[in-house]
């Protein structure tokens, strides 16, 4: 996989300054916002009223946020900037003072990575690349970069490479069409530029091949696995939530887990499972998954798809969410607009009643100074510190009865030799009725869950 890191040279990219480097310090980065004033009339109020009506984010915070996610490849960010967009220029993004200025702060300071938060068209990140003398990356491309180290399981790193090869496509394509157009009537076919892009468009085509094909194997057996799993019949219960809202930590609070939890974005990347214990003495599967974020880039929603199956099979969804942060409703906002894009379409990977299924959970409420000072939040939200443990008996006590909400009385009659059966109805609903049948058959009348249900009536029942 291409990583913006040193070692790995591109022959298609512009001399890179960072390839040429002997010593192995750390790369140096800069992280340019370019940061657009959107107007809106009525938004003059700013604060709470602009955060609630979902209006851009603050510059600070997605500076912040943009500065997290460069970090967490590793590289050391020695100079970053919040620059106002006034328009957006083709060939730059920036303005040309603007370019000009990053020019001196990144030679200054030796930057050999420059991040710049925003999307950029490949013109516009040759040019910079070209003015900077620098590597450029965009919002896209650095996501790209940190999945493409977190992923853990085969799957994850298929995918992402996957997504990868498709966004360098792109780049190909559209950067070779923009060739196409300078050269204009010439009938300058052939030339070298022209043919090392059709080398690489082949080569990233056949290798995107491939991938898709190994996938398929993978998928495949990942589906048995998940088939095994449905007879462990467990209700399921998923954590999604912006990336570092909390989920590990809670998750390893719940489950008494060592799963890693970091202050660190997409610190967990594959989903996790392990079985808790709830007040009623039931017994569920917690799954932890990744971290959601603004701005994904499309060719990663497709590897979020191992993630949203666990979600999909969730009896209950748990939103996880930082309470504490200030752009917590924008975050809000950005996590229910992935899922609601995973449910659409006809190979959704969610089924559309997910809203009814989830539950919010409103972490961190230490920092706003205890459970009791959190407000806002869904009905039904419960505020929790993940970190002291505050509020977690709560939870716990709604998770249950979230699960027992759903319930279903149901009837049924038990052949008097099915011991099996009658074992399962006790262990995984409530039996409410039991009446034995001149036959000496039982009849049955038990609460369960929905899933529980299928699961029992499931042909043929495996337990
Ligand atoms: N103060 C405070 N910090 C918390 C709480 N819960 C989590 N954190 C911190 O928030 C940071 C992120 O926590 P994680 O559990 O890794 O977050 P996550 O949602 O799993 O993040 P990703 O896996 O990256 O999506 C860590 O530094 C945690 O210690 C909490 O209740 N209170
Ligand atoms: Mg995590």
């Amino acid at each position: 996989m291409r990583s913006i890191l040193p070692q790995e040279a591109d022959p298609a990219d512009p001399p890179d300054p960072a390839n040429d480097r002997t010593d192995q310090g750390p790369t140096l980065a800069a992280v340019i916002l370019p940061y657009e004033r959107v107007r809106r009339p009525g938004a003059a109020g700013g604060g709470q009223a602009a955060a609630a009506e979902g209006l851009p984010r603050a510059a600070e915070a997605r500076l912040a946020e943009a500065t997290g996610l460069a970090g967490s490849i590793g590289v050391t960010i020695v100079h970053s900037a919040i620059l106002p967009l006034r328009e957006r220029r083709p060939s730059t993004l920036l303005g040309e003072g603007q370019v000009e200025a990053v020019k001196k702060d990144v030679a200054g300071k030796s930057v050999t990575v420059a991040v710049v938060d925003a999307s950029l068209t490949p013109v516009q990140q040759r040019n910079l690349e070209r003015a900077w003398g620098c590597k450029v990356i965009d919002r896209t491309g650095l996501i790209l970069e940190i999945f493409g180290e977190r992923a853990r399981t085969r799957e994850g790193s298929l995918q992402v490479e996957l997504a990868h090869l498709e966004y360098q496509r792109t780049r190909l394509v559209r950067s070779w069409t923009h060739l196409e157009r300078q050269r204009g009537g010439f009938g300058f076919l052939g030339g070298p530029g022209e043919s090392q892009i059709e080398i690489d468009r082949r080569l990233i085509g056949e290798r995107i091949v491939k991938i898709k094909r190994e996938l398929e194997q993978v998928r495949r057996t990942r589906g048995l696995h998940r088939r095994a799993r449905e007879r462990v019949p467990y209700p399921v219960i998923a954590l999604v939530g912006y990336t570092n809202a909390g989920k590990s930590t809670l998750f390893n609070a719940l489950t008494g887990a060592g799963v890693h939890a970091e202050d660190q974005l997409f610190a967990t990347l594959d989903p996790t499972m392990r079985a808790i214990g709830l007040p009623s003495g039931r017994t569920a599967i917690l799954s932890d998954t990744v971290g959601f974020i603004s701005d994904l880039p499309t060719q990663l929603v497709e590897a979020f798809r191992a993630t949203l199956e666990e979600v999909a099979a969730a009896d209950v969804i748990l939103h996880v969410r930082d309470a504490a942060h200030p752009d917590t409703a924008a975050q809000r906002r950005d996590v229910l607009k992935v899922l609601g894009e995973m449910a659409e379409g006809p190979n959704a990977a969610l089924d559309g009643g997910w809203q009814a299924r989830m539950m919010e959970v409103l972490n961190k409420a230490d920092l706003l100074g205890g459970t009791g000072e959190v407000i806002g939040g869904d009905p039904g939200a419960v505020a929790v510190s993940a970190l002291t443990g505050e509020g977690l008996p709560e939870l716990r006590t709604a998770i249950d009865a979230r699960l027992s909400a759903g319930m279903e009385l149901v009837d049924y009659d038990i052949p008097a030799a099915d011991g099996a059966r009658l074992a399962w109805l006790y262990r995984h609903g409530e039996v409410v009725n039991r009446e034995e049948r001149e036959s000496g058959d039982l009849a049955v009348t038990v609460r369960l869950s929905p899933a529980d249900r299928a699961r029992f009536e499931r042909d043929p029942f495996s337990g």
